[in-house]
Formats: C-alpha cells, structure tokens, sequence
C-alpha cells in the first residue's frame, strides 16, 4: 500500500501555482483551501495530506519530519538553511532578491540595510567586503528608505511596480528566485517510492512549459 505523504504547503501567493502544477501531474487537488480556516487537508485521492504553512516555516515543518516534503522559495532556503533535500525547482513565483536604494544614494563609510533577510544580507555584503548594519524587518521594506530608515534595502523584485511606485531603483540582482520541492532526509528514504513517482510526474509537467 502506498504511504500517504505529509506535504506542507505555503499559504498565500505560491500555493495557487503549486496546486496548479500538482493538478497538471494529474493529482486531484483542490484550488482554493487555502482560502478556508482549516490548515490539515487529508487528500486521499491524491495520496496525501497538505499542511497550510506560513512560507517561512515550511523548511521547519520539514526539517523536523512533520511534513516528509514542502514548497518553499528559494529566497527562504537561502535565509533558513535548513537540514532538508532539495530536490526540484518547480519554476513558479519566479522572481530575484536584488539590492535596492533610493536613486541618488552614494557609497558610505557605513551603511544601514533593511531586509526581510538579514542572513541573505549580511553574508552578500560580507562577501563585498562592505561594512553594514543589517536591521530586519517583516514586510512593506521599501519603506526604509523612503522614511530614513535604511540606505538601502534586499528585497525580492518581481515585476518592479513597488520599486516605481515608490520612486526607487535596483542597484543589482544577488540571486534568482523560483519556488522548490524539498523532502526531510528521512522520508525521503522511507517513503521513496512516493517522493519519487511525484518528483517524476512534476518533472514530466516542468519540462512540458505548462503555463501556470
Ligand atoms: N513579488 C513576488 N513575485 C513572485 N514571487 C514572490 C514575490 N514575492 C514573494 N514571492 C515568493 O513567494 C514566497 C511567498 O511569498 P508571500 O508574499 O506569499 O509570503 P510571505 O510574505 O512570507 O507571507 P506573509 O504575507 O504570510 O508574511 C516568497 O518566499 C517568494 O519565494
Ligand atoms: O516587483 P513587484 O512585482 O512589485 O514585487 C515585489 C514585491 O513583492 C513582495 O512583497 P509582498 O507582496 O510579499 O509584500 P510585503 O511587503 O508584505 O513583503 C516583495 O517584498 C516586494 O515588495
């Protein structure tokens, strides 16, 4: 009998195109549980059970073995470091983090930067040799610059409307960003045969171009 497989799943903008991609694979997923209260969705007919996860926790859902895989940006693998496999890219909610200031900003002794990511931050502008205070924040960041906060900010940029509207500029893109299916070490031995005929079939739908 084949086992059921724990899948955390992130609330919010990705869980749209990741459910969309698990249908193309033929799973029978439902489009809108996200938009309910309930977070432990048992999907019998498709062999598994989504967990609704903030994104941010998904990498720790999995880490610990209490979902055997997730869905998860890269821009959150890269700050969490988790102990997790990552075993595809899935090409969806693809974006870049980038280092983005005000247009007339100059290069200072030292310098402030917000971000959502002060881990992703700190290591990029020790590995410039730049001297920063990294100040972590929680959401809307390109208010830092705009109110004195910080010099400049790293924040994810996708179609670059925030940065428009608010009269900023990308001084530079530091990685590329698409969402990942990632698997705890141990399911994905115990429970490979799944993992794998997943994997396959997402593949098989990644390769295909389908338009999400
Ligand atoms: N503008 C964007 N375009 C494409 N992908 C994005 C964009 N912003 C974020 N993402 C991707 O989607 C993931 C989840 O983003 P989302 O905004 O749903 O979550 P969040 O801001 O962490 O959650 P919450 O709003 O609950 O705090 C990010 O980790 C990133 O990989
Ligand atoms: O280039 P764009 O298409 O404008 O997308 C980029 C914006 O999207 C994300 O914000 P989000 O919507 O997650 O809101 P947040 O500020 O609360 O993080 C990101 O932090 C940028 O602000």
């Amino acid at each position: 009998m084949a086992e059921v497989l724990k899948v955390a799943m992130p609330k919010g903008r990705i869980y749209k195109k990741a459910s969309a991609l698990f249908r193309a694979a033929g799973l029978p997923i439902p489009l809108d549980v996200d938009e309910t209260r309930k977070l432990v969705i048992p999907l019998p007919e498709a062999g598994m059970e989504f967990i609704l996860a903030k994104p941010v926790d998904v990498p720790t859902y999995v880490e610990y073995g209490v979902a055997d895989i997730g869905i998860v940006g890269k821009d959150v693998l890269m700050e969490e470091k988790k102990d997790v496999y990552e075993l595809l890219d899935l090409g969806i909610a693809r974006c870049r983090m980038s280092v983005i200031a005000l247009p007339d900003w100059t290069p200072g002794i030292r310098q402030r930067v917000a971000t959502k990511y002060p881990n992703v931050a700190s290591q990029y502008f020790r590995e410039q040799g730049q001297q920063v205070e990294v100040v972590k924040l929680n959401g809307s960041i390109e208010l830092a610059p705009l109110i004195g906060l910080a010099d400049r900010i790293v924040d994810m940029v996708e179609t670059g409307q925030t940065l428009r509207e608010n009269g900023l500029v990308e001084l530079n893109s530091i990685f590329e960003i698409t969402s990942r299916l990632i698997a705890n070490r141990v399911s994905y031995r115990m429970k490979n045969a799944e993992i794998q005929q997943l994997c396959d079939r997402l593949q098989q739908v990644i390769n295909a171009g389908a338009q999400l």
